[in-house]
């Protein structure tokens, strides 16, 4: 198995990771003749619709800034861009971490979005949710250090994104809240949801958050460990890039083994329950008594606006 280590090619053997170091393989055989020359977007941010991805060559660090108006909600659009902008960074090997904010200075993201999952076919149902399930390996499972600055309030696949990344640091503002709120949705939070739940702040609190769907304010988050720092809103940014300095000082192989050692038993989970994962969502989503759920959740959050 090839490792990257300070940009030597390291060589090692073993099978220690499925989704981890095997794609930690792909990146370092199949970057210098498959991905558009590097050069070609170092350094530079390369927008997308709903994003922007900007890699600093001099730390090997990019942030990803997601900004799909109003509330970034997770669009089988956002997703699969989201998706090809990790895979693009996996595979460069001069990406070693990954900052995930937001535009928006008041919502890190409203999670997925309810207009995908209402009202349609099972054939876009069962679409949407491998995206989703795309979105989380390709988090969850990366070799980058990821970190998430959580500069707005995350609800449901909001908070799924930051709980598949290494580090969380979120805004100090008592307005804002986190939150696996699916219960209150009249919907269920799948297994690889509460899965990363429970590695984050442990079986008895993911329990409690989950059947209640409850949403954390910044400072209840940070006392069950659902995020790991909070910081002023202005110095978010600054801090991310801090404290990925440390982890980066980190050599990448050790760092990486380690890390896939720990979210492999999770990872495979999904993997071997993929098809029938989406099965159990589009039957699900498609029950009468759920999509009245929604249509009264989508009633809700426009008449609170009004
Ligand atoms: C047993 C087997 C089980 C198998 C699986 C089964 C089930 C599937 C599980 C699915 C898991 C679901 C995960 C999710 O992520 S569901 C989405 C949960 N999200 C929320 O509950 C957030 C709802 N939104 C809010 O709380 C607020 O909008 C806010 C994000 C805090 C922002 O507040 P504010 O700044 O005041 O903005 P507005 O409320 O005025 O919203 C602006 C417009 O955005 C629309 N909006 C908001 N959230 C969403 C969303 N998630 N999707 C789509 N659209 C959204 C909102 O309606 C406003 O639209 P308008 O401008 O047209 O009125």
């Amino acid at each position: 198995m090839a490792v990257l280590l300070n940009g030597l090619r390291l060589v090692s053997s073993g099978n220690l990771s499925l989704h981890g170091i095997k794609s930690l393989q792909y990146k370092s055989t199949r970057i210098l003749c498959q991905l558009p020359c590097k050069s070609s977007y170092q350094g530079r941010p390369f927008s997308n619709k709903n994003m922007t991805v900007e890699l600093d060559n001099n730390t090997g660090v990019a942030v990803i800034q997601m900004k799909k108006p109003p509330v970034n909600s997770l669009s089988l659009e956002f997703l699969t861009e989201f998706a090809i902008n990790m895979e693009k960074l996996e595979m460069d090997r001069e990406c070693r971490g990954v900052v995930l904010t937001s535009s928006n200075p008041k919502i890190f993201s409203a999670g997925l979005d309810i207009n995908e999952m209402y009202g349609k076919t099972p054939e876009h149902s069962g679409e949407f949710w491998r995206a989703v399930q795309e979105m989380w390996l390709k988090l969850y499972g990366s070799n980058m250090v990821t970190i998430a600055a959580i500069n707005g309030s995350s609800p449901a696949g909001g908070c799924l994104m930051a709980l598949a990344c290494d580090y969380r640091i979120m805004a100090d503002n008592p307005k804002y809240a986190i939150g696996l709120n699916e219960t209150k949705l009249g919907i269920v939070a799948p297994f690889w949801f509460k899965d990363s739940m429970i590695n984050v702040i442990g079986r008895r609190a993911t329990e409690h958050s989950l059947q209640l769907g409850l949403m954390y304010s910044a400072s209840n988050a940070l006392k069950i460990g659902l995020v790991d720092q909070l910081v002023a809103q202005d110095k978010i940014m600054t801090h991310a890039l801090s404290v990925m300095s440390e982890w980066l000082a980190i050599p990448d192989h050790a760092r990486q083994i380690t890390k896939s050692m720990m979210r492999k038993p999770t990872l495979d989970r999904l993997l071997t329950n993929r098809e029938s994962d989406i099965q159990n969502f589009v039957n699900f989503i498609s029950k009468d008594s759920i999509q009245k759920s929604l249509q009264l959740y989508l009633e809700m959050l426009k008449q609170r606006k009004s």
